[in-house]
């Protein structure tokens, strides 16, 4: 970013605005927290091979317990990784005039940090979601501007896809569900990148507040900085930026699905006052008119449905699983196909 831009821009301040100070009761505490070894860091490259049957061990407990993990050797190409992060870089430092007005705003939601007012406190974030399902149909509506985002984003998406579903391979058979279980509830993908600039006092301000992911699973790519927090027994513990590795955490519909089994934990990212972060999240979600509803074959009359049936378009509706970008975001959802799954 150049001089000027960073001159005039909204994180460019010696202490932190009134408007970004979290009352001291929702500040993020702590922020030297323990980084937390017992997220696994599973080497997918086995699930191929005799060992397959201990990663999907891996796999189940870890959703089991924390409902975060990590992969590493997960067959999306390092260049691919790192293309795509320089272009989001990229597209959080132009101008918040580019950012705005960008040739074709239809088919992403860029907010400022500005627009996250909650309760009178702003987040210390700006963030850009984009649909991308159909991925043929979306393309077209996508910025122009970084050079080359549509064919960088795009080939990320097909190949963080193909991760995704390999993923929920994994996490049907150990749930000993039939193969193949989490295919119509997981035809949806959406974008949701993030950047935290640096904060004078990350002590005061929070980058996302504490929250559970709306999807069957969610996909994070965090690079080299951490910041991503997990809730987990009464605490908060980092997960470790590993780069080249992706962060996978459990999203409620999928422990809706799994009837409790698997879990879905509430996370949090915070500030840090040296460093950019950029993280993208994948969100890996039913289609609007899934019936999503605890898997039969996995209630019995020891272990009764814990969820009634609803539609997923319904859920997001009635709870703004999206926030403030909720109804934007339906409305660029809104032509999914019917997917009435109810087994
Ligand atoms: O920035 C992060 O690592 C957290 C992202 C996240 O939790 C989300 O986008 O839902
Ligand atoms: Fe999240």
């Amino acid at each position: 970013m150049d001089d000027q831009k960073i001159a005039s821009s909204w994180f460019n301040v010696q202490s932190v605005p009134e408007t970004y100070r979290f009352p001291p009761e929702r500040r993020p505490g702590k922020l030297i927290v323990p980084l937390c070894k017992t997220i696994p860091v599973i080497n997918l490259e086995k699930a191929t091979g005799v060992d397959r049957i201990h990663i999907i061990q891996q796999i189940s407990e870890a959703s089991q317990t924390l409902g975060f993990f990590q992969v590493i050797n997960h067959g999306v190409s390092e260049n691919i990784i790192v293309e795509t992060m320089r272009i989001f870089k990229d597209f959080f430092s132009m101008s918040p005039e580019e950012k705005a007005s960008a040739p074709n705003k239809s088919g992403w939601i860029y907010t400022s940090s500005t627009d996250y007012a909650k309760e009178g406190v702003h987040l210390w974030r700006e963030n850009f979601k984009q649909p991308c399902h159909p991925l043929e149909e979306c393309i077209q509506f996508w910025p122009n501007e970084p050079t080359r985002y549509r064919d960088i984003v795009g080939t990320y998406l097909v190949e963080v896809k193909k991760l995704s579903l390999r993923i929920l391979e994994l996490i049907c058979e150990g749930l000993r569900l039939e193969p193949g279980y989490f295919k119509e509830q997981s035809e949806v993908q959406l974008l949701s990148s993030n950047h935290y600039p640096p904060c004078p006092d990350p002590s005061l301000t929070l980058g996302i507040l504490r929250h559970i992911d709306p999807s069957l699973i969610t996909i994070v790519y965090q690079g080299d900085v951490s910041g991503l927090q997990v809730f987990k027994d009464g605490q908060w513990i980092g997960v470790e930026a590993i780069p080249n590795a992706f962060v996978v955490n459990i999203g409620n519909q999928l422990q809706i699905i799994s009837n409790g089994k698997l879990r879905s934990a509430e996370h949090r990212a915070v500030t840090n006052p040296t460093e950019a972060r950029t993280s993208i999240a994948t969100f890996i979600n039913p289609s609007s008119n899934c019936i999503i509803e605890p898997a039969q074959a996995l209630v019995n009359a020891l272990n009764p449905p814990l969820y009634e049936a609803f539609l997923y378009k319904e859920f997001v509706n009635s709870s703004k699983a999206f926030g403030p970008d909720t109804d934007a975001i339906q409305k660029l959802i809104s032509s999914e196909p019917e997917c009435i799954k109810g087994k």
